[in-house]
C-alpha cells in the first residue's frame, strides 16, 4: 500500500510550509505540489488554501489529516502485527536529543533497552533540544528528550527523567566582561548576554528579566546549549544554560555559576512521544523501558 502522498500531506499539514516539507521529506517542491494536487483530485476538495505567503488547511484538509493520521497509525500497527507475530521486536527507532542528554540521560535507558531488544536499531540524532517537540509532532523523530514546556501540546505524552536547574554562567577569572560583573548584582544592561535562539530557556530568561524590570544586552543567540558554554568560556559574555550542560562540558572548569535571585524555574527534562503512537510496539517497548528508568 502506498501512503506516500498522504505522508507528504501530513507533514505539510503540520509544517504549513512547502519548502520545509519538501526538504524534510527529501522530495522536490514539484513532487510535493503534485502529491497534494493528486489528493485534491481524489477527494474532489481543496485541502489547502495557498497564497504567496502562507498555507492553511481547509476544513476538508483537516478531516483528511485526521483520517490520514489514523490510517497510517493503523497500517503501521497491522504491518507490525503481521510481520512479527510472536517474533522478538525488530525495526528501527529514531531518538532525538541534545549532545548533553545523550551523555547522561540516554545511556541508562539505551543499555537496558538494547539488552532487552537486541534486534532493535536505534538511530540517534543530536541537536538543539529547543527543536525536540516539534520534531516529535512532525514525526521527524519517534521519541525525543526535551524540557517540558509550561503548556505541553495536547498530542504529546511526557515522562520526566530529571529536574535540572537553569543557571547563568560567566567566564572564570579575568575576561573582557569582568568589568560588568562587580560584586553583587551584575550590570545586566551592559553585560553581553548569550542566549539560546529559541525554546524554553529563552522564554524563561525573558520572563526573568521582565519580572526584574531589566532590559538585558543581548549579544548572541545560539542554537544548542553546549555552544553557549563554549562562548562563555571564550569570554564573550554571560550565558544561561541548564546546569547539566555545564556538568558534562569539557569547558566546565572555564566558567562559573553566577548566583542570581530569584533562581530561575528549573527544567523538567524528560522523554516525549506522540500519544497516539504509544501503542506501536517499538515505541511502547522504549517508553516502558524509559518509564522504569524514571521510577528508579
Ligand atoms: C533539554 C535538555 O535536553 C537538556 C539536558 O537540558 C539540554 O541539553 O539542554
Amino acid at each position: 500500500m502506498d501512503l506516500r502522498n498522504l505522508e507528504l500531506f501530513m507533514h505539510l499539514a503540520h509544517s504549513l510550509h512547502f519548502a520545509r516539507t519538501a526538504d524534510a521529506m527529501a522530495v522536490s517542491p514539484s513532487t510535493l505540489s503534485r502529491a497534494i494536487q493528486r489528493l485534491e483530485q481524489e477527494t474532489g476538495c481543496t485541502l489547502l488554501e495557498r497564497d504567496n505567503r502562507s498555507v492553511a488547511l481547509t476544513p476538508a484538509g483537516r478531516r483528511l489529516l485526521s483520517f490520514a493520521e489514523q490510517l497510517s497509525h493503523d497500517w503501521e500497527q497491522l504491518r507490525q502485527d503481521l510481520r512479527h507475530g510472536d517474533e522478538p521486536l525488530q525495526g528501527q527507532l529514531r531518538v532525538f536529543c541534545s549532545v548533553t542528554a545523550s551523555y547522561f540521560l540516554l545511556p541508562d535507558i539505551l543499555s537496558r533497552f538494547r539488552s532487552r531488544y537486541p534486534q532493535l536499531e536505534i538511530r540517534l540524532e543530536t541537536g538543539d533540544p529547543a527543536l525536540a517537540m516539534e520534531k516529535v509532532l512532525n514525526e521527524e523523530t519517534d521519541l525525543a528528550i526535551a524540557a517540558r514546556p509550561d503548556a505541553l501540546p495536547g498530542k504529546l505524552h511526557f515522562t520526566s527523567l530529571a529536574k535540572i536547574p537553569l543557571v547563568f554562567i560567566a567566564p572564570r577569572g579575568p575576561s573582557p566582561v569582568s568589568r560588568f560583573l562587580p560584586e553583587g548584582e551584575p550590570d545586566w544592561e551592559r553585560l553581553p548576554l548569550i542566549l539560546s535562539s529559541q525554546g524554553l530557556g529563552r522564554k524563561r530568561s525573558e520572563q526573568w528579566f521582565r519580572n526584574k524590570g531589566i532590559s538585558p544586552n543581548l549579544y548572541a543567540e545560539v542554537a544548542g546549549n553546549e555552544a553557549i558554554v563554549s562562548m562563555v568560556a571564550l569570554g564573550c559574555g554571560v550565558g544561561l544554560v541548564p546546569e547539566a550542560v555545564l556538568d558534562h562540558s569539557l569547558l566546565g572548569d572555564k566558567v562559573r555559576v553566577l548566583p542570581v535571585s530569584p533562581a530561575l524555574k528549573p527544567f523538567d527534562v524528560g522523554l516525549c512521544v506522540q500519544k497516539r503512537r504509544l501503542d506501536e510496539p517499538l515505541i511502547r517497548a522504549f517508553w516502558e523501558t524509559a518509564h522504569q528508568q524514571a521510577e528508579k
